[in-house]
């Protein structure tokens, strides 16, 4: 069998593009998937996403982690596939289109994506972390020193452990560099390891700093392995709306593999 694809990154968290809108995609494959994403025996990716077809939107996004499994909201996905949809002509310079979590709206201009995400109702402070879902569960725990962390040995111990077990969540570490300026590494659940960037990610640190008095700014600079991300927000009445996830979305390249 042979299938096109497409490889995309916003800030180095990268992903197989598929069109879907035939529906020839076999959805159920789960072995397929994470082949596809190996680094070794397949294209290599932090995850697969597929752009179907939707009645009313422009299209719809199904997403999968490389472990094959599909997963909850991916922010820097949901970016890529906005420049995807814009690559293919399916959309000029604004999308809405259905994710698993709902509804997003999306704006493209000159390769960067201002993706709309989920209104978040609550935020858990805990002691040393943080616990909110921005289409993804994030931990979000501070760090005085960010470059020296064995990001996969430490994130795995707490994706495992109390509460989240078996069915995880992603662990952002976080060092402040400013007022408004916040250094982001994150292991993500379903990769099982350190990605270069994560977009639901640097949504919850970026909400979890202003909950905790880390700063005033509702317009924070998230500066992560593989770029700089940018999140704005409103609050109003205890919730967090108007959220706004904004960076670089590329196409790498193309190309067509046979399984
Ligand atoms: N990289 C993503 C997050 C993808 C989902 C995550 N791995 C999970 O399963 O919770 C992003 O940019 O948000």
């Amino acid at each position: 069998m042979k299938l096109s694809f497409y490889k995309y990154q916003g800030t180095g968290n990268d992903f197989v593009m598929i069109d879907n809108r035939q529906q020839l995609f076999d959805k159920n494959n789960t072995k397929l998937v994470a082949k596809l994403c190996d680094r070794r025996f397949g294209i290599g990716a932090d995850g697969l996403i597929l752009l179907e077809n939707h009645p009313e939107l422009d299209f719809k996004m199904v997403y999968y982690n490389a472990d094959g499994n599909e997963s909850s909201m991916c922010g820097n996905g949901g970016r890529c596939l906005t420049a995807f949809a814009n690559y293919l002509g399916i959309i000029n310079k604004k999308a809405t289109f259905e994710a698993i979590d709902g509804l997003h709206h999306a704006f493209i201009e000159n390769k960067v994506v201002k993706l709309q995400m989920q209104d978040v109702l609550s935020v858990e402070k805990h002691q040393n972390h943080v616990f909110l879902n921005t289409g993804s569960p994030h931990h979000v725990q501070m760090k005085s020193q960010l470059q020296e962390l064995s990001i996969k040995e430490i994130g795995s111990k707490i994706r495992y452990g109390q509460p989240y077990n078996e069915t995880g969540a992603n662990v952002n570490f976080v060092k402040k560099l400013s007022e408004n300026t916040f250094q982001v590494r994150t292991y993500e659940r379903g990769v099982e390891d350190e990605t270069l960037s994560c977009g639901t990610g640097v949504t919850a640190v970026a909400i979890a700093m202003f909950e905790t008095g880390e700063t005033k700014s509702n317009l924070i600079t998230l500066e992560t392995e593989g770029g700089n991300l940018q999140v704005t927000f409103d609050k109003e009445k205890g919730i967090y709306r108007n959220i706004w996830l904004i960076g670089p979305a590329v196409q790498v390249f193309k190309g067509t593999i046979s399984w």
